[in-house]
C-alpha cells in the first residue's frame, strides 16, 4: 500500500459542490486520500435548495460498484445520499459480497439542510439493514429521532440516550451531532453500545454556510481512520478539519443571499498544509486522556486545595503518601538514568531524582514536621496506602521489565500532570494562601522546564521504538494516570 488510502464515497451528486460526492471528494482529497465515487443518484440543487432528483437503475448502481471493486482496492466506504429503499438494499448486498469488507462510514441522509426530501420516507426502515453492516453511523439529530422513531431531540442529554440505544441495537459506532441544536455549543459524541469513547464540545460558529457539513465529516472521518485505524482519533481530527472548513468558508462567494453556502474544503491546503494527521507520541497519549485531566480537576482534594479550604489534617495525609512515593520514585528515577542511552538523558533522570529529594521532599518535611531535623529521613513513617502502594507496583514492575522506554512512559505522568495541574494551581495563589508555598512550588518555572525535558526524552524514546514497544510505552503511561488521579482522589473520597 502507497499510505494513500483509496476511499470510496457512495452518495449523490450535487452540482453546487457544497454537499453530495463533489463534497465527499474534495474531502477525502483535503484528508490525505484518493477519492472515488459510485453515484447513487442526481440531484438539481443549489445553495437555496434541491428542485429535482433523478435516480438511476439499481442495477447501473451495482455495476458501479462491482466494477471499480474488480479493479481498485478500497480503504475505506462512505456512504450518504441513497434515496430508495431499492439503492440501499444494493449496498447492502454489495457489501456482503466484498470478499474483505472494509470500514464503512454510513450518514444516513434523509433531509437536506434546505429541508428538502433526500430519502423517501417508507426507506427509512430499509436503514437499519444497512446501519447493521457500517462501522460508524453519523445521523443528525433529525436523522437520529427517525432510526429510533422518537420526537427529535432537543437537549444533549436526550440525543446521548437516543443515539446509545441505536449503538446499541446494531452493536455500531455512532457519531451523535450537535450542529442541529439549539444555543451556543457545538457538542459530539462518538457512542458505542457502553456509551460515550469519545466527547467532544465546541462553540457553534455564527454562520449560514452549513451546506454539506454532515457529508464532509463523514467522508473525512472515512479517510482519516483508513489512515489512522482509530475512530476516536479519526473523529477528532475529521471535526477540527470541518470545523477550521467552516470558519474559513466566508473566504467563498457561492451562491446567492438567503440560501447555506458551502463550505472551504481547501482552505488548509491552499495554505500549505499537510493533511491532518495524529500528534506524535507522548502528545497523542496526553490528548488520550483529556477526559482523565478533566477528572483530576474535578477531585475534591485538588478544588479544596486550590480554594485554601482544605482540612491541614486531610493535607497532612496527602503529604505523608507523597512523601512515602517520592522517596520511591526518585529511586526509580534512577533506575531510567542507568538505563538511558546516552549519557544526556543519563544525566538529566539523575538531576530528577537529587531534585525529587532535596527540593519536593524537603518541601514535604518543612509541612509535616516545621522546623525538623534535614535528615534525609523519611518525614513519617505512615503505612502506603492502598492507592500509593498499587501506583508504585506499577512503577517497579515497569523498572523490572528493564525496557528504558517503557519506563520513561511510566514515570511520565507525575511530571507531566503535577506540572499541568500545577500551572493551574499556581494562578490561585496569593499573599495568605494556606498552601501558597505548596502552589508556588508546583507552578515553578524549573518544574516547568524539567517536565518539558522529561517529555523530549520519552518523544525520543518513542520514536525509536517498534510499534509494538510504543503500545507498551502507551498502556504504561495510561496506567500511571489512572494511578495519579487515583493517589489525588484518596484523600478525598468521602467529602467531609
Ligand atoms: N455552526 C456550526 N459551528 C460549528 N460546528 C458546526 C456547526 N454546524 C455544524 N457543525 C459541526 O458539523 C458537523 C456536522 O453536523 P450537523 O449536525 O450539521 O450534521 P448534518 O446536519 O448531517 O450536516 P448537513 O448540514 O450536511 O446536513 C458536526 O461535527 C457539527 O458539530
Ligand atoms: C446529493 C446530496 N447529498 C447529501 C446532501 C445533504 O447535505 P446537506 O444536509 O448539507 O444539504 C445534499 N444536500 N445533497
Amino acid at each position: 500500500m502507497s499510505g494513500i488510502p483509496h476511499v470510496l464515497a457512495v452518495a449523490g451528486s450535487d452540482p453546487s459542490g457544497g454537499a453530495g460526492v463533489q463534497a465527499d471528494i474534495k474531502s477525502i482529497m483535503a484528508c490525505g486520500g484518493y477519492g472515488m465515487a459510485a453515484l447513487t443518484a442526481l440531484t438539481a440543487q443549489s445553495t437555496q435548495g434541491v428542485s429535482a432528483v433523478h435516480a438511476p437503475p439499481t442495477g447501473f448502481l451495482r455495476q458501479q460498484l462491482d466494477t471499480l471493486a474488480s479493479d481498485v482496492r478500497i480503504d475505506a466506504v462512505k456512504i450518504g445520499m441513497l434515496g430508495t429503499a431499492a439503492a440501499i438494499d444494493t449496498v447492502s448486498a454489495w457489501l456482503d459480497a466484498l470478499p474483505e469488507r472494509p470500514p464503512v462510514v454510513l450518514d444516513p441522509v434523509m433531509v437536506a439542510t434546505s429541508g428538502d426530501r433526500l430519502l423517501d420516507p417508507e426507506a427509512e426502515r430499509a436503514l437499519h439493514g444497512l446501519i447493521a453492516r457500517a462501522d460508524v453511523v453519523t445521523p443528525n439529530l433529525p436523522e437520529l429521532a427517525a432510526l429510533v422513531d422518537e420526537p427529535v431531540a432537543r437537549d444533549w442529554g436526550v440525543a446521548l440516550r437516543q443515539v446509545r440505544g441505536l449503538a446499541a441495537r446494531h452493536d455500531v459506532l455512532v457519531l451523535a451531532k450537535g450542529g442541529h441544536l439549539d444555543g451556543p455549543r457545538c457538542p459530539d459524541a462518538l457512542v458505542g453500545p457502553d456509551g460515550p469513547i469519545a466527547t467532544f464540545d465546541d462553540e457553534r460558529i455564527p454562520t449560514t454556510s452549513t451546506h454539506g457539513t454532515g457529508c464532509s465529516l463523514s467522508s473525512a472521518l472515512a479517510t482519516l481512520y483508513a489512515r489512522e485505524r482509530d475512530w476516536p482519533w479519526a473523529t477528532r481530527l475529521a471535526r477540527a478539519w470541518v470545523r477550521r472548513a467552516i470558519e474559513a468558508a466566508d473566504a467563498l462567494d457561492v451562491g446567492r443571499p438567503g440560501g447555506h453556502g458551502p463550505l472551504h474544503h481547501a482552505h488548509a491546503l491552499w495554505s500549505g498544509e499537510r493533511p491532518p494527521r495524529r500528534s506524535a507520541e507522548p502528545d497523542a497519549w496526553w490528548e488520550d486522556i483529556a477526559a482523565l485531566r478533566r477528572e483530576l480537576d474535578e477531585v475534591w482534594f485538588v478544588r479544596q486545595l486550590a480554594d485554601g479550604s482544605l482540612d491541614p489534617a486531610r493535607f497532612a495525609a496527602y503529604l505523608e503518601q507523597d512523601a512515602l512515593y517520592l522517596g520511591a520514585y526518585a529511586r526509580l528515577l534512577e533506575r531510567a538514568s542507568e538505563l538511558a542511552p546516552d549519557s544526556a538523558e543519563s544525566a538529566f533522570w539523575a538531576e530528577a531524582a537529587r531534585r525529587c529529594v532535596t527540593e519536593e521532599l524537603a518541601l514535604h518535611r518543612s509541612y509535616l514536621a516545621p522546623g525538623g531535623a534535614d535528615d534525609g529521613s523519611s518525614p513519617h513513617a505512615a503505612a502506603p496506602s492502598a492507592e500509593t502502594a498499587a501506583y508504585l507496583a506499577h512503577l517497579e514492575r515497569a523498572a523490572q521489565a528493564g525496557d528504558h522506554a517503557v519506563l520513561v512512559a511510566a514515570l511520565l505522568p507525575c511530571f507531566w500532570l503535577y506540572q499541568d495541574l500545577g500551572a493551574r494551581l499556581a494562578s490561585v495563589s496569593r499573599e495568605g494562601h494556606p498552601y501558597a508555598e505548596w502552589l508556588d512550588a508546583y507552578g515553578d518555572p524549573g518544574f516547568a522546564s524539567a517536565t518539558a525535558e522529561a517529555i523530549a526524552w520519552t518523544r525520543r524514546a518513542a520514536r525509536a521504538a517498534s510499534d509494538d514497544r510504543v503500545a507498551r510505552m502507551r498502556a504504561a503511561f495510561e496506567t500511571s494516570c489512572r494511578h495519579e488521579l487515583a493517589f489525588f482522589a484518596q484523600t478525598g473520597a468521602t467529602t467531609p
